[in-house]
């Protein structure tokens, strides 16, 4: 895979690029970059977590003269904490050449949006409704904009964005690049493409050669009277450094971060009810890891990247085959590991076939985990703790009271009563939660064949990967294409608090694109 230096990008953003822990670039940027840096329109399909952020920001931002002071491109993104987020990314990438970048989104002061406008960026990342309400107002111009992206296009069209985009595009001038992003390609994209796009090339990354993340797909048959204890029981045994809950509705959400609080875990909700000063704050304190678990809708399920979510749980089975894909993605980022779990109520397991056709995946069957596993796992957790302090070595003042207690104690009665002590901190309050109907299947059948070459997705297969569930068969086409040995990975080389380090290429579970929904 190629390096940055290879692109032939400008000194400083080599810099930033390599400041930020980027050592080779991943597939969708080794295809994209050169595309995007000749200026023609674009549309790129990767999965989830494999960097097409940087795929049209590091050519976007190499476009832009370091002198320019008017507003010269545009990123629109579905949803606040995306734009938000990237806005961030392209900020952490243009940072040597001293090109600004704003995030422009509804739920903020706009006064204050102003005043930053003011300090002329030359890139702004916003929500459509919002940008729309600055163009009104005349304190976005965007007259001299040469590049547009429409990151999760797809999403934004279902978000009925459609008008508003629209608008949008109707008032840059026509003289530009725009280029589309996402990990899903659902045909309507082809008409916003056609209608926005001048001659695009395609770019998506072929199974052969993808660095998918690599996660690993579990579902569990429950009961919708039994997902809490489920959820409770399976948190205890996995003991996720992050992770993330999605649950279908806003009340959901509500009442499941709730009663995770209730029972003593450290969770807090996501929605778009809540107030955007809220939102900041629950994605500060995950980011930050002061919470734990993330529990949310639909609205956390594009694009977010937060490093250390080793988790998502599916609470609800998702609507549909994207947003399964979407959620899932937000672990097994960059070339690390991540699990994914979805529940699902007898009724929905249609449903989820229907998911697993579309995919073209396999999700295996996991049982419920028992009291007793969840239990094994909050005391391994516990010993865990005790044995990162005994190593950390710096408990001296407590070594006298230790000695008293062992003259009258047995040890092992001791430390056992210590290890409960410390276990014991999830309470066991009833939680009753308002029951969601379920999910019905989707009568139609996906046609699987057809759906291949329009999104680049000719089958792939489930590389083979040792898995924690000590691998699992292949389904599809494992043999296929010969790259579950390149041994080289993309991941971050700071390494970062997740479990695993940095995985390799080689860890490619599968990878495929679809067009059936
Ligand atoms: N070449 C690289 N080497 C290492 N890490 C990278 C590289 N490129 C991007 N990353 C990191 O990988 C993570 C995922 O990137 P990004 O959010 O752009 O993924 P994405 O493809 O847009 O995923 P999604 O479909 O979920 O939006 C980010 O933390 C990003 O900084
Ligand atoms: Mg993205």
């Amino acid at each position: 895979m190629k390096t940055f230096a290879e692109f032939g990008l400008e000194p400083k953003v080599l810099q930033a690029v390599t400041e930020m822990g980027f050592e080779e670039s991943t597939p969708i940027q080794a295809k994209a970059i050169p595309i995007a840096m000749s200026g023609a329109d674009l549309i790129g399909q990767a999965q989830t977590g494999t960097g097409k952020t940087a795929a049209f920001g590091i050519p976007l931002i190499s476009k832009i003269p370091p002198e320019e002071e008017r507003i010269v491109a545009l990123v629109m993104t579905p949803t606040r904490e995306l734009a938000i987020q990237v806005a961030d990314e392209l900020g952490k990438l243009a940072r040597y050449k001293g090109i600004r970048t704003l995030p422009i989104y509804g739920g903020q002061d706009i006064g204050r949006q102003i005043r930053a406008l003011k300090k002329k960026p030359q890139i702004i990342i916003g929500t459509p409704g919002r940008l729309l309400d600055h163009i009104n107002r005349k304190t976005i111009r965007l007259d001299d904009v040469q590049t547009v992206v429409l990151d999760e296009a797809d999403e934004m069209l279902d978000m009925g964005f459609m008008e508003d985009i629209t608008t949008i595009l109707s008032l840059v001038p026509e003289e530009r690049q725009t280029m589309l992003f996402s990990a899903t390609m659902p045909p309507n994209i082809q008409k916003l493409a056609q209608q926005f796009l001048r001659n695009p090339e395609h770019v998506s990354v072929i199974p052969k050669n993808i660095t998918a993340p690599s996660i690993e797909q579990i579902y569990i048959e429950v009961h919708e009277r039994e997902k809490f204890e489920a959820l409770s029981r399976l948190l205890d045994m996995e003991s996720p450094d992050l992770a993330i809950v999605f649950g279908r509705t806003k009340r959901r959400v509500d009442e499941l971060s709730e009663a995770l609080q209730k029972r003593g875990y450290s969770a807090d909700g996501l929605h778009g009810d809540l107030s955007q000063n809220q939102r900041d704050t629950v994605m500060r304190k995950f980011r930050d890891g002061s919470i734990d678990v993330l529990v949310a809708t639909d609205v956390a399920a594009r694009g977010l990247d937060v490093s250390g979510v080793t988790h998502v749980i599916n609470f609800d089975l998702p609507q549909d085959p994207e947003s399964y894909v979407h959620r899932i993605g937000r672990t097994g980022r960059a070339g690390k590991e991540g699990v994914a779990y979805t529940f699902v109520t007898p009724r929905e397991i249609d449903h989820l076939h229907f998911i697993e056709r579309v995919t073209r995946q396999r999700i295996a069957r996991r049982p419920l985990p028992s009291l007793a596993e969840a239990i094994e796992g909050k005391q391994r957790v516990t010993a865990e703790r005790l044995i990162e302090i005994i190593q950390q070595d710096d408990f001296a003042e407590y070594k006298g009271i230790a000695i008293q207690l062992l003259e009258q104690y047995d040890s092992v009665h001791l430390v056992a009563a210590a290890m409960k002590l410390l276990t014991g901190e999830k309470k066991d309050v009833e939680i009753e939660l308002t029951p969601e109907d379920p999910i019905r299947a989707k009568k139609r059948r996906p046609d699987i064949r057809s759906s291949g070459r329009r999104f680049g997705g000719a089958v792939g297969g489930y590389g083979g990967r040792n898995s924690r569930s000590g691998g699992r068969g292949n389904g599809y086409g494992g043999g296929r294409g010969g790259y579950g040995d390149s041994g080289r990975g993309y991941g971050r080389s700071e390494g970062g608090r997740q479990r695993a380090g940095g995985r390799s290429y080689g860890d490619v579970r599968r990878s495929r694109g679809w067009s059936e929904e």
